[in-house]
């Protein structure tokens, strides 16, 4: 069977001794807080109540990839958003993205795949690629990709589509990236913790924004294939912006008890069938219960590294 489970999914990413009560993934990272302003202009595509004009607080999460949560910053190949706005007491909405713009894979079993080509080394992952053609979007990314100084002057892309759906039921295919407003060259940048650093002096000084845009698909474009960007015509649509006012270690803010799901949703936004995200809802739990577990046990007080 070419089905992976949640569990093998985290066995592979959390490396042969795993971090105990850390994400199995995008170990390393912060908390930050602040909220949306939302302009209002796609109230007409989403009944969710945050994309009325106003404000709904956030708690959010900057991090890089990888298994460690002690990572030197500057060497990780992604770099990673995650918020969770709470629109009423029964609706959340939580979403986790990243720099690249599309996956170099479709499904779960070829990304499981890629992980293992990863950490086999460069030879198995140049083999990887030439067998998954597929991947050539990501690979065109991955090529031009200039690492910026600040995870304030990043695009972070939600990557798997989703639905907006109005108040007459009707959906419509939506891919968004928060655009930043500032650009920060790469300069001199020192230490594991550079990147760590920098945004909260950052937000320290002054609060820090990013775009929300949201690209809207045709009926031509396919909603379930996250390794193919849509066209750069289609319509685009700013909701708003994201705007970080605080920072805290997340060992001692709100963000490290959260599992950022991208399957929890509010009314008004709904999932599409790509089987990236299934994938992604299980095994996010799985890594959750088990980093959940962990603390409770006190594994965060005996290694804590912050
Ligand atoms: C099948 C594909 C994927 C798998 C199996 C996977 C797995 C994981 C796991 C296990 C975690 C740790 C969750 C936790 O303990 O809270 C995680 C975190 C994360 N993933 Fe993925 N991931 C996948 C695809 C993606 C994609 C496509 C994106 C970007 C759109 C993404 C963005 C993130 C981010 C931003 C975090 C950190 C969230 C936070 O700050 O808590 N992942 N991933």
């Amino acid at each position: 069977s070419d089905k992976v489970s949640a569990q093998q999914f985290v066995d592979l990413q959390q490396g042969k001794t795993a971090f105990a009560g850390f994400r199995r993934a995008h170990a390393k990272g912060l908390c930050v807080s602040g909220e949306f302003r939302s302009n209002g202009n796609l109230q007409s595509y989403s009944k969710a109540s945050l994309f009325q004009p106003g404000t709904t607080p956030l708690v959010g999460r900057l991090s890089i990839a990888g298994n460690n949560p002690a990572a030197p910053d500057l060497k990780a190949p992604v770099r990673s958003l995650a918020l969770s706005f709470s629109l009423s007491r029964t609706e959340q909405w939580r979403l986790a993205m990243n720099t690249p713009p599309v996956m170099a894979v479709a499904d779960p079993h070829s990304f499981y795949q890629q992980i293992q080509a990863i950490q086999a080394g460069p030879d198995a992952i140049k083999q990887f690629f030439a067998q998954h053609p597929e991947s050539s979007e990501f690979l065109t990314w991955a090529g031009q990709y200039q690492p910026t100084g600040s995870f304030a002057a990043e695009t972070y892309n939600s990557i798997n589509a989703f639905y907006l759906v109005n108040a007459k039921g009707e959906p419509q295919a939506v891919r968004w990236a928060m655009q930043p407003t500032v650009s920060v060259a790469p300069g001199n940048l020192q230490g594991d913790n550079a990147l760590q650093q920098e945004i909260a002096t950052r937000i320290a000084a002054d609060q820090v924004v990013f775009d929300w845009v949201f690209t809207l698909a045709d009926a031509t474009d396919d909603e379930t294939n996250s390794t193919k960007a849509w066209p750069a015509s289609r319509q685009q649509i700013t909701a708003g912006q994201i705007v970080l006012t605080g920072s805290t270690a997340q060992l001692d803010g709100d963000c490290h008890a959260i599992n950022f799901d991208p399957l929890v949703l509010p009314t008004g936004i709904t999932a599409t069938a790509d089987p990236i995200l299934r994938a992604r809802s299980a095994a996010y739990a799985e890594s959750y219960r088990r980093r959940a577990k962990e603390q409770r046990q006190g594994a965060l007080q005996e290694s804590s590294n912050e």
